[in-house]
């Protein structure tokens, strides 16, 4: 099978942007409609149009151009959308737009296509997109249909909210690792739930309550992830999850860089020398010392590293020191 050259996604900005649609059938009201939808100030040229266009022509949502292709209707325009039953007059419509060094889609030539419109889950501000390049439009929308189940509009609620208050939030939580915190909380606690049975007001006061008494998380924590045989695929969600919490990573060098990438791409790393780890007090005297610089460590330490030290204890002697020492089970299964 020939390699299909992936498509660059973007996502344009068409407000009040003159946009022409030549053709008035059904896959031309389709794209008028989310052409609409994003505001652009959409032209339809054809000598016949859908009840729905002749609607919007007359509502002034759209304008008309009534007849046959002409080449001059591209002069000003944004965009183009060859949108005719006939082949050949789409390939004049790209034609036109390549002299004019126009974008165009093509509705029934996915190579002529110079941008193709995906399928969409529209929970805007939020916007999923999805792409197929043209090779399988409706597996592209059978998609979107699975997602429009998996995503209902209280996401839409819940990404306006953070909006909102995304400079609030930056005020109460300078530290970036604070603030992550502080979305995970956003976004995997009470709110979403709360949005979601339609009660937006409480929603607002449990985020305004929280950025009111900024940082209630644990401050100092060491994540504990026994990585089994260090295979990524067989990483718990826990384990998962406990790596992209951290801020550093330390590791001995037996765990590999596929396991390692886990981890955020902003937390930092750190080898540990084989050395501490046969030390509880020397590994309890390091770990106090990244606290200087960090508030969550995941500490991923192999079995072959031999390691001596007795979690128990070392868990008593960081708790008398005001960190929290979590152990998670980093693997799922044994191959
Ligand atoms: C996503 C969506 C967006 C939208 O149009 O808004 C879209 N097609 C959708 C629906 C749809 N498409 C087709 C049917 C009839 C099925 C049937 O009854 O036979 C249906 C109706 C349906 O399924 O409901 C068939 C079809 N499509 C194209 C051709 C021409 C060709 O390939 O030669 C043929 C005829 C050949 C064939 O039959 O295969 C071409 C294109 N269609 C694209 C987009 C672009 C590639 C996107 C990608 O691959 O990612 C591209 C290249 C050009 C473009 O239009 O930009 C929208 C789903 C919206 C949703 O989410 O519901
Ligand atoms: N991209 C997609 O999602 C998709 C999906 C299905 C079909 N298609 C393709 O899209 C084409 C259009 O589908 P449709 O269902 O909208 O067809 P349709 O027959 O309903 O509409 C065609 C429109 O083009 C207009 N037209 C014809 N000749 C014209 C010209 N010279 N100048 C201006 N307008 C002209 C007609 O007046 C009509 O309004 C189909 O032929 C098919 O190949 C694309």
């Amino acid at each position: 099978m020939p390699r299909i050259t992936p498509l660059y996604p973007i996502f344009a900005d068409l407000a009040a942007r003159p946009v022409l649609v030549v053709g008035g059938g059904a896959v031309a009201e389709r794209k008028v409609r989310s052409l609409l939808n994003a505001g652009a100030e959409v032209h339809v040229g054809a000598p016949a149009l859908t009840e729905t266009l002749a609607r919007w022509a007359d509502e002034r949502r759209l304008k008309h151009i009534d007849g046959m292709f002409q080449a001059q209707w591209l002069d000003n325009m944004w965009l183009v959308i060859a949108a005719t039953n006939h082949r050949e007059v789409n390939a004049k419509v790209k034609q036109a737009a390549d002299d004019r060094g126009l974008l165009s889609n093509v509705v029934d030539d996915p190579a002529l296509s110079s941008f193709q419109v995906p399928s969409v889950v529209d929970r805007a501000p939020l916007t999923i997109a999805i792409s197929s390049a043209g090779v399988a439009p409706v597996l592209a929308r059978r998609l979107r249909e699975c997602m429009e189940a998996m995503f209902d509009h209280a996401l839409a609620d819940l990404a306006k909210l953070a909006g909102h208050y995304r400079a609030a939030i930056r005020h109460a939580y300078p530290n970036t690792g604070a603030r992550r915190r502080f979305y995970d909380w956003l976004f995997d606690g009470p709110i979403p739930i709360l949005l979601r049975q339609g009660k937006h007001l409480e929603a607002e006061q449990a985020l305004i309550s929280n950025l009111a008494t900024p940082d209630t998380w644990p401050a100092r924590v060491v994540t504990w992830i026994d990585p089994g045989p260090g295979d990524p695929g067989l990483l718990t969600l826990n384990g998962l999850r406990a790596l992209n919490e951290a801020d550093i990573v330390v590791h001995d060098s037996h765990i590999e860089e596929p396991l390692l990438s886990l981890a955020r791409r902003d937390a930092d790393r750190r080898l540990i020398s084989g050395e501490l780890l046969h030390h509880t007090e020397m590994l309890k005297e390091y770990l106090l010392k990244l606290f200087e610089d960090y508030q969550r460590v995941a500490l991923v330490i192999s079995n072959s590293a031999l390691l001596r030290v007795e979690q128990r204890e070392l868990t008593e002697q960081l708790s008398h020191r005001g960190v929290l020492t979590n152990i998670v089970r980093g693997v799922s299964a044994q191959s």
